[in-house]
């Protein structure tokens, strides 16, 4: 992890990539985003495969698939932020990681499953879309057993009214982070 940040940093000081560029903003990112391993109700440590949508400078995914050691695929449509996700896969050998450039609406299970050999079982997004939005344009990459997993700030409330479907909500001081079973998104 301490290889990240300084990747992280470095790219963040030649190409502006993110705001998050000092080493103790970059660290209680990587604490958000393993936060939910301390959630056992959600079983992450059992997941075999996690899809990241608009992967960015890499959380929450890069730091989950650190921890979890499984596969872990980015998608991420911006050219810079996918080069350095490819950088960062490259510099610390991520064997198990794979970037897609593109947008989650134009990426198919069938491509994923061709690349990697696996279907996602775990689904991550954090600061991309609203909720409804985001279910939207990722319906067709869930199935019954998959976890979507939405990392998101205090202000969820209002999103979260706008979908009809059974969720789960773990509060983790000004964050939230909300859980919806794949099979819950069947009818949608
Ligand atoms: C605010 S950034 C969040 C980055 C990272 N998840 C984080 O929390 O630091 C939103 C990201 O979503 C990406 N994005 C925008 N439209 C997208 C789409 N249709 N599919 C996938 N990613 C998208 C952007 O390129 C951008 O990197």
């Amino acid at each position: 992890m301490e290889k990240y940040i300084q990747i992280l940093q470095k790219w963040n000081k030649i190409h502006s990539l993110s705001g998050a560029n000092s080493k103790e903003r970059i660290e209680k990112n990587i604490q958000y985003s393993l936060y939910p391993l301390t959630l056992d109700s959600l079983k992450i440590k059992d997941k075999t495969c996690i899809l990241d949508i608009g992967s960015g400078n890499g959380f929450p995914a890069v730091p989950l698939g650190i921890s979890l050691n499984i596969t872990t695929i980015l998608c991420e449509p911006n050219v810079k932020k996918a080069a350095f996700l490819q950088n960062l896969k490259a510099e610390l050998e991520l064997d198990n990681f794979y970037i897609f450039r593109k947008k989650v609406e134009e990426l198919s299970l069938s491509e994923i499953v061709a690349q990697t050999n696996k279907e996602p079982d775990l689904i991550t997004s954090r600061a991309t879309f609203e909720v409804k939005e985001l279910l939207n344009k990722c319906i067709h990459l869930l199935n019954r057993d998959s976890l979507l997993l939405l990392f998101k700030g205090s202000s969820v409330q209002d999103e979260l009214s706008k979908i009809k479907l059974k969720y789960e909500i773990f509060n983790n001081g000004l964050l939230n982070y909300i859980a919806i079973k794949g099979a819950e998104c069947s009818g949608l």
